[in-house]
């Protein structure tokens, strides 16, 4: 009740800030969200939000019935919600929010056709919290196994159990090599998986190149296209991208970000040499680790990113026609993002702009998920209705809170219920959309 009251009274305020400053109240931020622009709003929203107890978590949407925009203040991990209808302004343009439709409440009466969980960027390590390079998030890499437990119990719990776990990639940190306790850490989180029946498809991020080489990754337990008897195309004997079915008229396809980089590519090879020259073409620095600009999209040219070869994107384009053929629902899984308003740039695949174009020219793609970005971020493609969404990563998550979501898959939509830091979301799957989808993805 007391949150509904200071809801109302923060809601109140942005629209009596809104006719004071008309032209800055609301902005959107890189998922798409609005987000206040006027510091003495986001003063006083975070003040608001505070005082409520205003953290994600006990602010998370799925608690506040009816509730259909969400937003995200820059800096903060608080949220505001709005639950009426009313104008406010992006930018200089005005937009209309439409009445509240009670979708999610809809889902929740259904039985969905099958569920699944979604977790990213475990980094597990035995080691002490540390920061991130940029010295900006603190990274809890003892607590990220707790976390997994955590996330394993819940869907355990959950009244559909999931068909499959999809990890997004980075399952261990790269400080383990250094520790030389990569094979060590990976058994514990792989025991950890373990512990519970169900399939794990993994995702390949850079630091599983920190820890391992491409060949060693391939005929390890990382390589969950060797999974199961189900048949399950791959792109080509190096690269580690496959599909599967898990439902019918449902695909998944799990991408190889890593394929053109210079990690896990030996020095000597034709791979290493063409990756370094494509890097260097962008990138001057002495340390490629270090982004060749400070601003905009050529950030994502640095070492710790890597892209698709165009044997991927081909074989991508073949699985994608013959999804398109059997109207078939698409969902693609990267480590890297690859839409560049779902991320920060500098987290962006090398060649994100190849893949978007892959992904246009096909109507059964719906959703594509990525990880990498701790902070996370979501974005509907305005052009294609596809909805890039960028989990919040478990390493960065205090030991308090949780990072892992269950997607519930129906035939018009999946929802992603979100634990912790990580908002509920709706994916619709059409294909023409208006700005009342957009805004409730
Ligand atoms: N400016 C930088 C940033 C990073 N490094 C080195 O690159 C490696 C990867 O960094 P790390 O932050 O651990 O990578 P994550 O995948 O966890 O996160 C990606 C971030 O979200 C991107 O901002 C590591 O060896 C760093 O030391 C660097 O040298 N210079």
């Amino acid at each position: 009740m007391l949150l509904h009251h200071i809801h109302f009274f923060s809601i109140s305020m942005v629209f009596i800030m809104s006719i004071f400053f008309p032209n800055s109240i609301i902005l959107k931020d890189k998922a798409g969200s609005p987000y206040v622009t006027c510091r003495a709003q986001r003063r006083l929203l975070w003040i608001l939000c505070s005082h409520s107890g205003g953290r994600q978590r006990k602010l998370n949407p799925s608690r506040l019935a009816g509730c259909q925009h969400v937003w995200r203040l820059r800096g903060h991990r608080s949220l505001v919600s709005v639950s009426c209808s009313g104008a406010a302004h992006t930018g200089n343009r005005q937009q209309l929010f439409p009445k509240t439709t009670p979708r999610m409440d809809d889902c929740a009466q259904q039985r969905p056709l099958f569920t699944f969980g979604v977790i990213a960027d475990i980094q597990y390590a035995d080691i002490d919290d540390g920061l991130n390079y940029t010295r900006t998030r603190r990274r809890y890499y003892r607590s990220s196994l707790q976390l997994l437990r955590n996330a394993q119990e819940s869907w355990s719990e959950s009244a559909v159990k999931p068909e499959f776990i999809l990890q997004l990639g980075d399952i261990i940190d790269g400080f383990n090599k250094g520790h030389d306790a990569s094979d060590r850490a990976l058994d514990t989180v792989l025991r950890q998986l373990g512990s519970s029946p169900v399939e794990v498809h993994h995702v390949w991020g850079n630091h599983e190149f920190y820890n391992f080489s491409r060949s060693s990754l391939l005929s390890s337990k990382l390589n969950s296209s060797l999974l199961g008897d189900r048949s399950r195309a791959r792109a080509g004997s190096d690269i580690y991208a496959y599909h599967f079915s898990p439902f019918p008229g449902f695909t998944f396809v799990v991408l190889d970000a890593y394929d053109v980089s210079l990690l896990g590519r030996e020095e000597s090879s034709e791979e290493y040499r063409s990756a370094l020259s494509l890097i260097k073409q962008h990138n001057n620095n002495q340390d490629l680790n270090c982004p060749p600009v400070l601003e905009g999209l050529q950030q994502r040219f640095t070492m710790f990113n890597g892209g698709f070869s165009k044997d991927q994107l081909d074989w991508l384009d073949s699985v994608l026609s013959s999804a398109d053929e059997k109207q078939q629902r698409v969902t693609i899984v990267s480590h890297l993002p690859v839409h560049p308003c779902s991320t920060t740039p500098i987290c962006l695949a090398w060649n994100y702009d190849e893949l978007l174009a892959v992904i246009s020219s096909h109507s059964s793609v719906v959703c594509v998920m990525a990880g990498h970005d701790h902070d996370g971020g979501y974005y509907r493609d305005k052009d294609t209705g596809v909805h890039h969404l960028t989990l919040e990563g478990v390493i960065e998550t205090p030991p308090d809170d949780n990072a892992f979501g269950t997607v519930s898959v129906y035939e018009d939509r999946m929802v992603l219920k979100g634990s912790g830091r990580i908002p509920n979301r709706e994916f619709l799957f059409s294909r023409c959309h208006s700005d009342t989808d957009d805004r409730a993805g």
